[in-house]
């Protein structure tokens, strides 16, 4: 799938400006610390959907998995994403499981220029191991956990990318290096509409 630039596939809100780049990924695959510095790189704002979502609940992500359950987070995971695909000029960490929900894969493709970060499931769970807030991988197994989650997410990610990076294991700053090439130039925003409209005549 290719991140077209026409105007058809602006965000409907946007009053020009380029379309968000939207990151998806795996949990711990880096959609945040490569998101903040491509946002630094490309003169953009940068949100992450999961920490919009933190400080709107005051609470930490495990623990709406713990009131909400998944379905909780997942509703209110949509309503972000949403808000956010409509507006122009920003990187968007999308959490590890915004993919999921056909709705959500419909707004990001039609909206966004998505890039797929990829990594193993090594990687990965070298990146994760010690970091408590990531409520799906509180299992027995949380490294087969990983090998599940990817097995059954990469034809997902894949399906809605414009842009696939293998992060490897590649530190950050050679992953932005080898990102920034591949993203297709944005459209520039319109110049706004000032031309006074002459008078009808009969
Ligand atoms: N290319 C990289 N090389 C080494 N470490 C990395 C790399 N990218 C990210 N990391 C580290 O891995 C950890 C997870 O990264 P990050 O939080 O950015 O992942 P994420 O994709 O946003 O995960 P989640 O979906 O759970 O929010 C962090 O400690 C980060 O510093
Ligand atoms: O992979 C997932 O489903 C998740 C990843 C995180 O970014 C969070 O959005 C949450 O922990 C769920
Ligand atoms: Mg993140």
């Amino acid at each position: 799938m290719e991140c077209a630039t026409d105007s058809t596939r602006m965000p409907p809100e946007g009053q020009g400006g380029a379309r968000p780049i939207c990151l998806v990924g795996m949990m711990g695959v880096g959609k945040t610390t490569i998101g903040r510095q491509l946002a630094a790189a490309l003169g953009r704002e940068f949100v992450d959907l999961d920490h919009v979502i933190e400080a709107r609940c005051g609470v930490r992500i495990a623990t709406i998995f713990d009131i909400e359950g998944e379905a909780g987070f997942r509703r209110r995971e949509t309503a972000t994403l949403d808000e956010y695909t409509r507006r122009s000029d920003l990187v968007v960490a999308t959490g590890g499981g915004a993919v999921l929900a056909e709705e959500n894969r419909r707004m990001l493709s039609e909206r966004s220029c998505v890039v797929y970060l990829r990594a193993g499931a090594d990687e990965l769970y070298r990146r994760v191991a010690r970091d408590r807030n990531r409520p799906l991988l509180r299992a027995d197994d949380p490294r087969q956990r990983i090998v599940d989650l990817l097995a059954q997410r990469e034809p997902i990610y894949e399906s809605v990318a414009a842009v696939t990076l293998d992060t490897g294991d590649q530190p950050v700053a050679q992953v932005l290096r080898n990102l920034l090439p591949l993203l297709p130039a944005q459209p520039a925003a319109p110049a706004p509409l000032t031309a006074v409209q002459a008078p009808l005549t009969e």
